[in-house]
């Protein structure tokens, strides 16, 4: 359930705590219920909506906060998509379900070409930019239940639910291909151009979240030796 409503929900209940737990009082006491509402009705009103609008309010506050909270915890500062912790997290869940439901799931994992010169050539800012203008790029061309994520510097890993191995590679295949004709501006009307290398595989029943990611690691690794800006699969 959505957070606002939920805590609006509780609030509500704890503000119809101050009327009835004055009238248990008052029946404790012995007096006539009804009687006691209909000569105060103006107080029990006042009390049950006055106290309900100050705490429903407060909690629409809070569950804003505690929803803003939560999707920061989860993002990467940069560039605005998921960060590592959250991706383990998500990894655990989709093959937990991929058990389940008996579907597949795979993983893309990639690492920009050659980083480290574009930082030492442009500077950490044009870095960034390249980093953050990446990011934009491949969010446009994973589907809306993908979970791409920046695992590292300049790693990124894409986990793909209800996706084989092969639709995977051709997920690769086309943000490798976005990616090599991505034109950067920077600064003084230049540009940048990078490249990734890419590992995919998809996930194999009973194995746990780490063999998985270690597996796409490797075949990420092959592709950087092999000569770059290339899909490895396995
Ligand atoms: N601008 C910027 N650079 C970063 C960030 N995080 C990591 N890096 C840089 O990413 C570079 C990674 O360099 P390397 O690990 O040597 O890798 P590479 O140069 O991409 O070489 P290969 O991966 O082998 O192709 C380093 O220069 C880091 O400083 C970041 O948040 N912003």
């Amino acid at each position: 359930m959505n957070k606002v409503i939920l805590r609006s929900i509780q609030a509500a209940l704890f503000a119809a705590g101050a009327p009835l737990g004055w009238l248990f009082i008052q029946f404790l006491k012995g007096v006539d219920l009804a009687q006691e509402i209909l000569n105060n009705w103006d107080l029990y009103t006042y009390m049950l909506f006055g106290t309900m609008t100050v705490f429903v309010l407060f909690a629409i506050y809070v569950a804003r906060k505690e929803t803003h909270m939560t999707q920061i915890a989860s993002r990467d500062a940069l560039t605005n998509i998921y960060n590592l912790r959250y991706f383990i997290e998500r990894m655990q869940q989709e093959t937990d379900r991929a058990r389940r439901y008996e579907t597949p799931v795979s993983l893309i994992y990639f690492d920009l070409d050659h980083f480290k010169k574009v930082n030492d050539t442009y500077g950490h800012p044009v870095g960034d930019k390249v980093l953050i203008e990446v990011a934009k790029t491949v969010k446009d061309l994973v589907r809306s239940y993908d979970i791409f994520a920046r695992v590292g510097g300049e790693e990124f890993a894409i986990l793909q639910p209800t996706c084989g191995i092969e639709d995977s590679k051709k997920s690769a295949e086309m943000i490798r291909d976005a990616i090599e004709n991505l034109t950067i501006q920077i600064n003084d009307g230049k540009t940048v151009q990078v490249t990734l290398s890419c590992g995919v595989t998809e996930w194999v029943v009973g194995e746990d979240v780490d063999a998985f990611y270690k597996r796409a690691d490797g075949f990420l690794y092959q592709a950087k030796q092999t000569g770059r800006n290339k899909v490895v699969s396995g």
